[in-house]
């Protein structure tokens, strides 16, 4: 653990005012929010660029996977709304990563943080093989991080179980957004590939992603407290080793 990995507050809620609600018990610098596909579906451009002017880094996460043209104009769209990261799925291939790089780099003063989905958390060994995608989730993550490194992103999402292998395959410096992160007690829901923040902390996360066991909990600020808490605290106990 080489710097404090950073909590994403995943905001899957099922409208804009859920959101808001929580998020508005938050203070930028205390975490970063992630827009996902259903959030933004339903709320917009509008809710993202409010966060932003507000302060908040805000994580785009629409995976964008389509033609080069159209990803690449995606992703100019995502960097006009001042987000911190956007991401794109690896599985597009080097020609679309490439057309969302240059997009991104060719935009305007605005240059979001650009990362590339590997092997999405939810699948595993049994579900890679129905989709024909060849190796174990560690090989094909080894596999699609190449092609991001190759298109000069700036890291990947994979799971904490993959961290310190991408580590040792890309460096330091690349990030390791990590899903699929359960504190201890918590219900896997349809993850597969999990760890504790502990856990993905120790193996190398850049940043932990969380959602239901935040906005499905009773008291979600309490939730982002106790997440966030357990982080600082396996901070301290990596320094004082
Ligand atoms: O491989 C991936 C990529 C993205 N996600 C997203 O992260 C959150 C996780 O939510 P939980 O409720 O903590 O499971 C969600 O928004 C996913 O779309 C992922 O889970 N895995």
């Amino acid at each position: 653990m080489n710097s404090t990995p950073d909590l994403i507050v995943a905001l899957d809620f099922d409208s804009a005012d859920a959101a808001r609600r929580l998020v508005d018990t938050l203070e930028p610098g205390s975490c970063r929010l992630k827009v996902g596909k259903a959030l933004f579906t339903r709320a917009g451009p509008t809710l993202v660029e409010g966060w932003v002017r507000d302060g908040w880094d805000v994580f785009l996460d629409l995976k964008f996977h389509d033609i080069p043209n159209t990803v690449a104009g995606a992703c100019r769209a995502a960097a006009d709304l001042g987000v911190w990261m956007v991401n794109v799925h690896a599985l597009g291939g080097p020609a679309m990563l490439a057309a969302a790089r240059a997009a991104i780099d060719e935009g305007g003063a605005h240059r979001p943080l650009l990362t590339a989905v590997t092997v999405l958390t939810s699948h595993d060994q049994a579900s890679l093989d129905a989709v024909g995608l060849q190796g174990t989730p560690a090989e094909a993550v080894t596999r699609l991080t190449g092609l991001a490194v190759a298109a000069g992103l700036d890291g990947v999402v994979c799971s904490g179980q993959e961290a310190a292998r991408v580590r040792a395959q890309t460096g330091e410096a690349f990030r390791r957004v990590t899903p699929g992160v359960r504190p201890r007690g918590s219900a896997a829901d349809d993850q597969r590939r999990i760890l504790t923040p502990t856990d993905a902390m120790r193996a190398g996360a850049t940043d932990l992603v969380v959602g239901r066991p935040i906005t499905n909990a009773a008291d979600p600020a309490r939730a982002v407290e106790s997440i966030a808490n357990e982080m600082a605290v396996t901070m301290q106990a990596a320094a004082d080793r």
